[in-house]
């Protein structure tokens, strides 16, 4: 039977009424029912948990005539099983114990907060290099308004999209949870919305993406009469979305949320955008397996805060065109370089660790003990950083490093410096902060000295020599002696407990004793929680002020790693000009140049500008065609992240979108073939790619017959290079794609070679002018480990097809072949087409025309047709 369709009845034991009536308030949440030290689930719940925790799945007593199905886990290490089940996507309320038992009924309880995916702030529960992020969508015909908020941290932001891009943001964002309306399933079309089947999606009521609401809830989250000093008034569907966001959080964490003072726009316009494929292709913070090896990110990431390296992350993921704001980080990293031992500045960095996570988490009143030590240690580095930082860093000209000495102060004074995890038992307020709590601390702990006495007392009062004074926090205090004596015990003495060997008594005065001493534990525990509750509620007020050095540290953080990378790796730093042109020196691969070493990569320059538009680039298969074609991008994108690049030199012009079609497979299991996905990315680079537009191709047309692959390949290189004039690399294995560049000055050939030495080969990868019509794909396979036997009949076969074609016959090599409608029409037809394509017709006047007329003729008259 479901928990849903149990009834609350009077047949249930009061308990279980209880716990039917909350569970029917978080229908589709695991219920964690507090039960003394532990937590316990009941029915669905419980069988769910048992398999996705791997607990016993056991049951407790019966209801209603029934036995319940009951899995439990242990309150003191509920932190783990919580991770795994929000790892696996699951939402958990968490019911507490309110109040002390009573004789009626059971003891109260109530859900105090419930985890979400997307709503996680505990740090064992993080990722420390990876934002949690909630998302909302509210989505009309054509345009979608997107908000996140990483709860954890406080950011929150807001920005809109057409439905088309709503996947490439998704993909960018990777929120953990996402909220939508309820009527979202109808107006969404499935092939704009495909990311939201990777993520937990959460249906939520229509209203709560109303927009007055949304307006009303976000003015008073943020003190403010209006939206407008946020710049996002006119961003109906992001408010609407931004709102549901707040409304689901205020439901499940039932606190202010004080950390969350503002809401940033994000705006497409100021950014160099990159489509999913391309971020999945570039590998840039996750490999295409979902991991961070040989990513551009595990190259670049030494940064030594937590918030450092998730800033790192977020400006890779959204590399921004704001010159002013590139050439400020640019000009930060000289001066780091220049003025600065960098290894001294991140050692103090180190210490700062993940100062905007604890504010987050005083912003909710829930930091631990330990989140304040730690803030304390961040904010006393700062001094140490405050002192070295004498030469002004551009990038934080307006923003001088505060200090909040007072929260260091307070701290100092109230923290001890090695806290338990939690408050829960204490010794987590150091002595002399408080006088009551001194004194009650004072009496429980000068227990010892009269327990002592008491024992001396009563061992010479007795004459029994196995008497002893103990203590455990069952039975409380007791005197213990030998089975052997404790029948000569006096009469005052009453038995407590009789264990194996020995008895235990208690007495009068150890009585009172105990009920003095355990309600001044008591007492002491009392105080020091509210007093460690008046120290949270008291950092408030400075909350705002910490959580902008916060976000300051973590630029420094970055910028600090930025400038170390740059000197460790040698980079240079790149000039961004107004021009239209892409110059590169000597530029490397970052990945691949520190998999095999720098000194065994060979570097590689590249020149674009209006005559060179298009570079076709032909070589032997792991000659480096794609490593070439990837450094460059790579080199973009490094660029407009504010970081200096692998080059010697690069100069780089304004650049829009940064486009993809490079073989991966992340499609297949959707139901796409290769050349589907392949064909997919091409039809959306012919869409979008403009003239600003940095495109990367890479074998177009390989995934199918020849005759269409060079057709296709040869379409989408001529609409590439003629009518969009993208910025353009273009691999390929089809020599004939190479002879364009006698008829279209902007494309140029390069290629990359190989040499066979003593039966190997050896690639040169030096990307040289001119094409190359050897691919050797037939010594990579041998390299590869592809059977002899298998060689020498391709071999053979090869050798055959070479010959057929040297004597005319029609079958084609992928080397030789031209499309087969090419090699029945007349070339001239595409020169005059040509020709004609190119006329003006309001700009030529008749006498131009005549000798337009007579050019054609001559054409069509004096070349040979094929
Ligand atoms: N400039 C370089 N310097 C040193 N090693 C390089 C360089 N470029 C590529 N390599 C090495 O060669 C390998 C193959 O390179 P890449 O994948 O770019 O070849 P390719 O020409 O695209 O091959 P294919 O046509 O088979 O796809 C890389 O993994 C790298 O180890």
């Amino acid at each position: 039977m479901t928990n849903n369709k149990k009834e609350v009845t009077s047949a249930h034991t009061p308990m279980m009424q209880q716990y039917l009536n909350i569970k029917a308030q978080y229908p589709k949440t695991l219920l964690f029912y507090r039960m003394g030290d532990f937590y316990e689930l009941f029915y669905d719940d419980a069988k769910k948990a048992a398999e996705l925790l791997d607990l016993t799945l056991t049951a407790r007593g019966q209801s209603a005539g029934e036995p319940i199905p009951m899995a439990g886990l242990p309150y003191h290490a509920s932190e783990s099983y919580l991770a795994k089940l929000i790892q696996q996507g699951e939402s958990i309320a968490i019911c507490e114990q309110i109040g002390d038992a009573t004789s009626k009924g059971p003891m109260k309880r109530e859900v105090v907060r419930v985890l979400t995916p997307g709503t996680v702030t505990d740090e064992a529960l993080l990722d420390s290099h990876k934002e949690a992020l909630l998302c909302a969508l509210y989505l009309t015909k054509d345009k979608v308004g997107i908000a996140t908020l990483e709860l954890a941290s406080g950011r929150f932001a807001l920005s809109e999209t057409t439905v088309q891009n709503l996947n490439n943001e998704l993909a960018r964002l990777q929120p953990a949870e996402v909220l939508l309306p309820d009527s979202f399933a109808s107006r969404a079309n499935s092939e704009h919305t495909s990311q939201l089947t990777r993520v937990r999606c959460r249906t939520r009521p229509e209203w709560d993406f109303d927009y007055q609401g949304a307006c009303h809830v976000l003015c008073e989250q943020f003190g403010v009469k209006s939206l407008k000093a946020f710049q996002c008034d006119t961003l109906t569907l992001g408010i609407q979305a931004a709102g549901a966001i707040l409304r689901f959080i205020h439901e499940t964490q039932g606190k202010q949320l004080t950390h969350i003072h503002r809401i940033e726009v994000e705006t497409e316009h100021a950014l160099l955008q990159l489509d999913n494929h391309t971020r999945r292709n570039l590998e840039l913070t996750q490999n295409l397996q979902g991991n961070r090896e040989y990513t551009l990110i595990s190259v670049l990431d030494k940064t030594k805060t937590p918030m450092g390296s998730r800033l790192l992350s977020r400006w890779l993921n959204r590399p921004i065109t704001n010159t002013t704001l590139l050439n400020e980080r640019y000009d930060s990293i000289t001066v780091l370089q220049q003025k600065y031992a960098l290894d001294e500045l991140q050692t103090i960095l180190k210490k700062i660790g993940d100062m905007e996570r604890i504010l987050a988490r005083i912003g909710l009143q829930s930091a631990r003990p330990r989140d304040l030590v730690k803030l304390k240690d961040g904010l006393m580095a700062l001094v140490d950083l405050k002192k070295r930082l004498k030469h002004p860093l551009p990038f934080m000209k307006n923003m001088p490093l505060m200090l909040h000495e007072n929260v260091v102060e307070t701290l100092e004074c109230a923290i001890i410096d090695n806290p338990p995890m939690i408050i829960r038992d204490g010794g987590v307020i150091k002595p002399g902060f408080d006088a009551t709590l001194d004194e009650l601390q004072a009496l429980s702990e000068h227990s010892e000295a009269f327990l002592t006495q008491l024992e001396i007392k009563e061992q010479q009062e007795t004459k029994l020599s196995t008497l002893k004074v103990g203590y455990n926090r069952v039975h409380g205090f007791y005197i213990e002696l030998s089975r052997r004596e404790s029948d000569k015990v006096p009469k005052h003495y009453q038995r407590r407990q009789t264990l194996k060997n020995t008895e235990r008594f208690i007495t009068e005065e150890l009585k009172a004793f105990e009920d003095k001493v355990l309600s001044a534990r008591e007492k002491a525990l009392q105080r020091e929680k509210a007093l460690y509750e008046e120290i949270l509620r008291g950092l408030l007020k400075d909350l705002t002020s910490m959580q902008t050095t916060a976000s300051h540290l973590a630029e420094l953080d970055v910028l600090v790693n930025l400038a170390e990378r740059a000197q460790t790796l040698n980079y240079s730093k790149p000039m961004l000009s107004s021009d239209a042109r892409i110059q590169i020196k000597a530029g490397r691969h970052p990945v691949i140049e520190e998999a095999v070493s720098q000194v065994a990569f060979t570097p590689n320059d590249l020149h674009f500008d209006a005559d060179t538009k298009m570079l076709l680039i032909t070589g032997p298969n792991m000659g480096g065609k794609s490593t070439y074609m990837r450094q460059i991008a790579l080199i973009v994108i490094l660029a407009h992240i504010g970081s200096f690049v692998p080059a010697q030199s690069a100069t780089i012009g304004a650049i829009d979108r940064i486009f993809t079609r490079i073989g991966a497979q992340d499609n297949l299991a959707q139901g796409h073939s290769t050349f589907m996905v392949e064909m997919t990315e091409a039809a959306n680079i012919l869409h979008y790619a403009t003239e600003k537009s940095l495109v990367l191709m890479d074998e177009v047309g390989r995934g199918t017959s020849t005759f269409d692959g060079l057709s296709l390949a040869w379409a989408c290189a001529y609409a590439l290079s003629q009518k969009i004039k993208a910025y353009t690399l273009f691999s390929t294995h089809y020599f004939e794609l190479t002879q364009w560049s006698q008829s279209y000055p902007t494309i140029k050939n390069v290629h990359l070679d190989a040499q066979e030495k003593d039966n190997t080969l050896i690639f040169m990868h030096t990307v040289s002018p001119g094409p190359l019509n050897r691919s050797f794909g037939i010594h990579v396979a041998k390299l590869a480990g592809i059977p002899h036997e298998v060689i020498h009949f391709a071999e053979a076969v090869l050798q055959k097809l070479e010959q057929q074609t040297m004597s005319g016959a029609q079958t084609p090599t992928p080397m030789s072949s031209t499309p087969s409608k090419a090699k029945k029409q007349n070339p001239n037809h595409r020169k005059i087409i040509e020709t004609l394509g190119k006329i003006d017709i309001n700009q030529l006047r008749p006498i131009d025309a005549l000798q337009v007329l007579e050019n054609l003729k001559a054409i069509a008259e004096n070349e040979p047709v094929v």
